[in-house]
This record gives C-alpha cells, structure tokens and sequence, in this order.
C-alpha cells in the first residue's frame, strides 16, 4: 500500500518524537511492503519565524494531500509568556483542526502492566483501566465569539456549539461503545451551563437509537474526582472541547506519564494522529522526551487511518515490550535506574519491529 503521510513536527520537543515516529513508521513499512510517502510542513512557532503564520496554506496543502497527517507538538515560552501576543502558534492548531474538519478526537487512556507502579495512584484503583474520553474538537468555547469590552478591561470568551455539531460527535461515541464495554457517559455542566443542557438533550434523543449502550450523566466536577478515583468504571466517555482538554491530561497520571498518551483526530477531509503533549519546552534539543505517544499516535494513523490493524498492534507489542525490558525515557525510569535517551527509545522500537 501506498502511504502518503504529512509531517508536521512543530515545537519544542515535537521534532524529536516525531523523528522516533518516523522510524518506527518506516521499520513497519518496510516489514509489510508499504511504501510511506512522507511531506514535511510547518507549523506553529517554527511556522511564523518562516513565514509570519502558525498554519501557511502550503501547509494545509500539504495536509490536504495526504492520507493521514502526524503532528508533532507546538507551542513556544516566548508565547506563553506574553499574553499581547496577537500571532500565537496555538492559532495555527486551532485553525488546522477547524480546516481539516478534525471534530472528533479520541483520546484513549490504558494502563501498560509493567507501568502500575509509575502512577502515583494506588494499583487497586486503576489496574485494568481502559477507557477513551472522545473530545469535540471544532466547537465550543475555543471556537465561540470572543474580545474585549470596556476599554479592554472586560474580556468575554462563549461557548457555542449546535445540536448537529453534539449529535455527530455523540454518534461516534455511541458507535465505539457498541464495540466496547457498551457504556457511555456525557460529562457536562448541565446545571449551570445552556450549551451544556443542548448537549445532555441531544444525546437523551439519541438513545432509544442505540437501546444496548448504558448511557449516564455526569458533572464535569464530579467526573474530576471519580476519574482517578475509579477510572476504570469509564468505558467511553463523550464531552465538549475545553473539558475533553482538561480531562484528558489529567487521565495521563493513570497512564504514568504525559508521554504516552497518543490521539486520533477524525475529520472531514483527512484524519490527524498526535500525542496530546505539547512541545515541552523545558526538554526541546536535550533528547530525553518520551517517545512513545507520539509512536502510539502512529500505531491509532496505522488502524484508524489506514485500516491496518496488524500493523498497529506490532507498534503496540514493540512498545510494551520496551516498557517491560526498562527501555524508557527519564520520565518513566524510576529513581536509581538507566534513563535512556528520546533517540535510542526510537532505535530500539525500529529495530524490534
Ligand atoms: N497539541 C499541542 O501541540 C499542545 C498541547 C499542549 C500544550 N501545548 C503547548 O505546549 C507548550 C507547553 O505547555 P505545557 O507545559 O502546559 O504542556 P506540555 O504537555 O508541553 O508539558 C507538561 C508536562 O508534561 C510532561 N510531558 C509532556 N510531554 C512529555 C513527554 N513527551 N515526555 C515526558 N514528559 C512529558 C512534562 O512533565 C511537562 O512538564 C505551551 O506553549 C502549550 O500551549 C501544545
Ligand atoms: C495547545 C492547545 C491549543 C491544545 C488544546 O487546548 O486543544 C492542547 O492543549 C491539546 O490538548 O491539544
Ligand atoms: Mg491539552
């Protein structure tokens, strides 16, 4: 098969897990005869030092063209640090995602067996958990009317969101509980928040359409706390963009770290597949970030993006098999033991595979 893959490494540390992606990526390739096609582009803070813009056309040509796209990370302290800043590398996100029509990101979180003892929550509570949180991604509050009043000492941000936008991305949601554990659960703010009320109505309706899915409700608050209380009583859970954001890391400390939380993005024109870290500034050029979910990003591009499922589960065999042998970054080694570097994490998986 022929795989044309756009690359768009971004910030920080996201050109070197993207390098460790690549490998991998390749190492498949070439074991199931593929031929990868792969098209860089820019992105982010690299993007407007080139050209001025987080997201230039060319780039969204390039993704346009593609099969799949792997996305790095962006972001950059200059940024971050200056709240005037009017370009911003996070702009370039938001207007890919809206672009490429990416609504639905699905956003799984698992715990690997030899990682138990990372988490700095008890065994009990999150052995066997296996759980997606899919977060709308083109809508709500990042997306809503937004600006300044009062000689901008007012600042207003709104959330929006319509009742086609809740019901694709709730079927999605109902559909992937069929091929799972059949639970559902809308988290929301149904108490206080209207857009919420449309989301908590509009998958009501939906349910008499999918009688074997277990559907409940719940806060968002709540669903907080319970998250690292019992995660593993969650099999699907859908939710609006700014709370699937905030849920989503904090779901990674059941994993163990932020580094192994891939993503697939689902879209209108093309699907995207990136970790859900950012660019880790405090990392960028010193080669000790975690590669892994920018890897599993690649093994969720194989499956969902391609259909090949053996493919994807020869990733994820590789990389449990590093995390059982101690091949890890120093972000899952533990105290006392040998760290290894962002690199020879890549190396050892392309070479295992
Ligand atoms: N999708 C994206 O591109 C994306 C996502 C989140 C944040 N950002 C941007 O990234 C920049 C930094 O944001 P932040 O510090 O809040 O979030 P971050 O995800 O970059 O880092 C938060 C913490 O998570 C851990 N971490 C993240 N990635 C890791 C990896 N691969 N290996 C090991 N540990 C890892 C580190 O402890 C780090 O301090 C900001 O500019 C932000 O806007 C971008
Ligand atoms: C960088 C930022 C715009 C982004 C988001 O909030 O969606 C990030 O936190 C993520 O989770 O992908
Ligand atoms: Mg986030």
């Amino acid at each position: 098969m022929n795989l044309n893959i756009a690359l768009l490494a971004g910030d920080g540390i996201g050109p070197e897990v993207v390098d460790q992606a690549v490998k991998v990526v390749n190492a498949v390739a070439h074991k199931f005869n593929h031929t990868v096609n792969w098209t860089s582009a820019l992105t982010g803070a690299a993007a407007i030092d080139a050209v001025g813009e987080p997201y230039p056309d060319e780039t969204h040509e390039v993704c346009m063209a593609a099969d799949a796209v792997l996305f790095g990370a962006i972001g950059h302290p200059r940024f971050d640090h200056d709240p005037k800043a009017t370009v911003r590398p996070e702009q370039g996100l938001l207007k890919m995602r809206k672009k490429l029509g990416l609504y639905a990101n699905v956003r799984p979180t698992f715990t690997f067996p030899s990682l138990i003892e990372n988490s700095p929550l008890k065994r009990e509570r999150i052995e066997g958990t296996d759980l997606i949180i899919l977060r709308e991604l083109t809508g709500g509050i990042y997306f809503g009317e937004r600006g300044r009043k009062d000689e901008g000492n007012t600042a207003f941000d709104t959330c929006t969101y319509t009742r086609e936008e809740i019901q694709r991305l709730a079927k999605l949601g109902f559909e992937m509980a069929m091929g799972r554990r059949k639970k559902l659960c809308c988290v929301d703010k149904a108490n206080v928040l209207e857009s919420s009320r449309l989301w908590r109505e509009t998958v009501q309706d939906m349910e008499k359409d999918f009688p074997a899915v277990e559907v409940s409700y719940e806060f968002v608050d709540a669903v907080a706390m319970r998250l690292v209380q019992w995660p593993s009583s969650y099999d699907v859970i859908i939710t609006e963009n700014l709370f699937g954001d905030i849920l989503t890391d904090e779901a990674s400390v059941i994993s163990g770290s932020m580094g192994l939380m891939p993503s697939s993005s689902i879209g209108i024109h093309t699907s995207l597949f990136e970790p859900i870290h950012g660019s880790y500034p405090q990392a960028a050029g010193k080669d000790i970030a975690n590669p892994l979910a920018t890897v599993l990003s690649a093994a969720m591009m194989f499956e969902d993006g391609f259909g090949l499922k053996e493919e994807a589960e020869l990733i994820r065999t590789v990389v449990n098999k590093s995390l059982a042998e101690g091949i890890v970054t120093e972000d899952l080694a533990g105290k006392g033991n040998k760290a290894y570097k962002t690199s020879e994490v890549g190396d050892w998986l392309a070479a295992n595979i």
